[in-house]
């Protein structure tokens, strides 16, 4: 206890007042010591997988692995990959429930990345599918490297891009009109690096 609350540093909150959208970084959510455990229990126990996509006719292997969490009955569906969710694990829910003291949302689905080294990549997109409802609410949680998350208005072309590190225990929630106006990546880098988990809880829409 002594150790923790001497070397452990104390969350901050950063609000980006980003036009046309409401993201929120929490540096720090999840302390060094919980982050550590979760990196290392979740990198054995989830079951990674790596999946292609087709684009244009054509096969592309995904730059990373995924995996698919959540309520049974929500299935969801990106870029032609169509997911049916393992069931929610004891990790996944200490995770889910200290978010959704903070979203104030109950969250449905968590959809997993691992990005083994700066060769791992996510372009450019937007977490809008119908499914995801009409403002989504998307909160992402960081274990292990830090990269660089990078947003892009896409239409007021003379904002400027803006690029977050997302830290080791670090928790980033987007919502509100996000999802219409901007884009995000995390880009390649040529920098050694070793592996980053990212978790990201959606909350899904009644499907019929
Ligand atoms: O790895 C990240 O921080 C971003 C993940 C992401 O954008 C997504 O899963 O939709
Ligand atoms: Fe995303």
């Amino acid at each position: 206890m002594f150790q923790n609350s001497l070397f452990n540093q104390l969350p901050e909150k950063i609000d980006f007042n980003l036009p046309d959208a409401d993201v929120v970084l929490y540096n720090n959510f999840f302390s060094a010591n919980e982050s550590n455990l979760l990196f290392n229990s979740l990198k054995t126990s989830i079951k990674w997988q790596q999946d292609k996509i087709k684009f244009y006719g054509k096969e592309f292997i995904i730059p990373r692995l995924t995996a698919l969490y959540g309520d049974e009955d929500k299935r969801y569906s990106y870029s032609g990959i169509h997911m049916h969710p393992h069931q929610w694990t004891h990790d996944l829910n200490c995770i889910k429930n200290k978010i959704e003291t903070i979203a104030n949302v109950k969250f449905t689905t968590c959809l997993l990345n691992y990005y083994r080294n700066g060769n791992d990549s996510m372009n450019w997109h937007q977490d809008n599918e119908k499914e995801l409802g009409e403002n989504p609410i998307i909160a992402s949680v960081t274990f292990g490297e830090t990269r660089t998350f990078q947003l892009k208005h896409i239409t007021k072309t003379n904002l400027k891009r803006v690029d977050i590190p997302l830290q080791h225990g670090s928790f980033l929630l987007m919502q509100g009109s996000t999802q219409h106006f901007w884009k995000h990546k995390i880009p390649k880098t040529k920098k050694q690096i070793s592996s980053r988990i990212n978790l990201t809880f959606r909350v899904i829409k009644n499907q019929n």
